[in-house]
């Protein structure tokens, strides 16, 4: 074949780049737009002008190209969300000499029949995706990851990153904890980072079912087990976890008797159904939790040590909020924000002197305490901002004040404490501008902050 005169390069590139209908981007290894042909611009409503040398996040909504420009690996066929559509993005790395220099990307998008046929196919699946995701929420409750885990105290990142190393495997957890201080939370999460996470999560309250139906809902009966026996039988939760995890909430409230069952269907991996002539082997991987010492029970009597030993393989202690007060900030921030959303009340922040309160209360109940009092303030609250009137009394009595019997370096902690709370109200949170008011350097002024937990 001829090859192409030189004198119409210009017009070639000019007919597939300028004239395609397709978008078509070109980044550098900065990830800032060099290139961006006219269907783009016109898709996106930017000119040339504004959108060269913008850095590409900026222009094109849910991009990965500045991505692929550093890690040199191509993605072909992705499914991009932009501006209300679902378009089909392939992005590939330029290289030059070995070295990726940037990327070019295209999205298909033809303004034609099928296209948007194509288009509201694919709204029409994730439609359809949402609904089967809702179903199985709604049978198996919602699923949890560490990502809904709010906090970046180093207690709790600790407990993060440890569940990080123990979740992949098959060993059984055991949650220990104050109650309220999110024990589910972080069973969901291990089972959403364990390979059976395809599989369900069971959970039993071993405290809210009655003595007698415990083994039927653990291990189920077969047809015609007992006079009430429901037709077909029913499969235990045991049966239910198959592959998956069963989480056994309030363990240190199973009776005895029923200690001896769990415990043998650990050891044998087979549970045996009321009725059943033989026991069927199941494949669970149980997390545990309690809010009581379960090696005070061991000594009383009350919990046998053998089944102790058998879930204990891994404790993770769950911290008290009280010992984590850094994350009190963003926790109240995460759960208004709940709260609003679901009330529908306009409610946007809390006060200082709750602020205040917040940090010198005690917290018995933990954040599940927390999302009550917040959730009561914001039904009780007529203004935008929660205040101290808002709050149940028993809070406000523990609110700080000098003591006299204070020592002198208490006095000054608190002071500088009161300080920075108030610079940094003054200055909307923004830390920087704070430590620059009170004329502290930045580390220093982040050490207090954490310090005084007020981050
Ligand atoms: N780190 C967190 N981030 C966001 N929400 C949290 C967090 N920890 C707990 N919660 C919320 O607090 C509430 C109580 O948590 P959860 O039920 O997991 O506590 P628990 O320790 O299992 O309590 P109990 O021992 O009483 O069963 C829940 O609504 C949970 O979503």
């Amino acid at each position: 074949m001829l090859p192409f005169k030189e004198e119409y390069k210009d017009e070639i590139f000019e007919t597939v780049f300028e004239n395609a209908y397709h978008c078509l981007v070109v980044v550098n290894s900065e990830g800032l737009i060099t290139y961006l042909n006219n269907s783009y611009c016109h898709f996106l409503d930017v000119t040339k002008e504004e959108a060269i040398g913008a850095h590409v996040t900026e222009i094109i909504e849910n991009t990965r190209m500045h991505i692929v420009a550093r890690s040199g690996e191509e993605e072909i066929a992705d499914l991009q969300y932009i501006r209300g559509n679902h378009m089909i993005a392939n992005r590939i790395p330029v290289r030059s000499e070995g070295k990726v220099v940037g990327a070019v990307g295209t999205v298909l998008y033809r303004d034609t029949e099928e296209w948007l046929n194509m288009n509201s196919h694919i709204k029409d699946l994730l439609l359809e995706l949402e609904h089967y995701r809702k179903q199985v929420r709604d049978q198996y409750g919602n699923t949890y990851s560490l990502h809904d885990i709010v906090g970046s105290s180093p207690k709790l990142n600790a407990i993060k990153t440890k569940i990080k190393k123990v979740a992949p495997g098959d060993v059984s957890i055991l949650l220990t904890g104050e109650s309220g201080t999110g024990k589910e939370l972080f069973a969901h999460s291990i089972h959403h980072l364990s390979e059976r996470n395809k599989k369900a999560l069971i959970k039993v309250n071993c405290a809210a079912i009655p003595e007698n139906l415990l083994e039927s809902e653990l291990f189920g009966y077969e047809e015609g087990a007992f006079t009430d026996a429901r037709k077909g039988g029913k499969l235990g939760k045991f049966q239910l976890a198959d592959g998956g995890t069963l989480f056994l909430d309030e363990i240190g409230d199973m009776p005895l008797g029923a200690q001896v069952k769990i415990l043998r269907a650990l050891q044998e991996g087979e549970v045996e159904a009321i009725g059943a002539t033989k026991p069927k082997k199941v494949d669970v991987r149980i997390i545990a939790a309690t809010n009581q010492s379960l090696e005070k029970m061991i000594e009383e009597n009350r919990f046998r040590e053998d089944l102790f030993y058998r879930l204990n393989v891994i404790q993770l202690q769950i911290p008290s909020l009280r010992e984590r007060k850094e994350d009190i900030r963003i926790l109240s921030k995460f759960i208004l924000d709940k709260v609003t959303k679901r009330s529908g009340k306009r409610v946007m922040d809390f006060s200082f002197e709750v602020w205040e309160c917040f940090m010198h209360y005690q917290w018995p109940g933990n954040i599940r305490e927390l999302e009550n009092v917040i959730e009561s303030a914001v039904h009780l609250t007529s203004k935008e901002t929660i205040g101290t009137d808002d709050l149940p009394a028993h809070l406000l009595s523990e609110a700080p004040h000098n003591h006299p019997t204070d020592d002198l370096k208490v006095i000054l902690e608190k002071t500088e404490k009161q300080a920075i709370q108030n610079a940094l109200k003054k200055c909307n949170g923004d830390k920087i501008q704070a430590a620059k008011m009170l004329n502290v350097g930045k580390s220093s002024f982040y050490e207090k902050i954490k310090k005084y937990g007020l981050n």
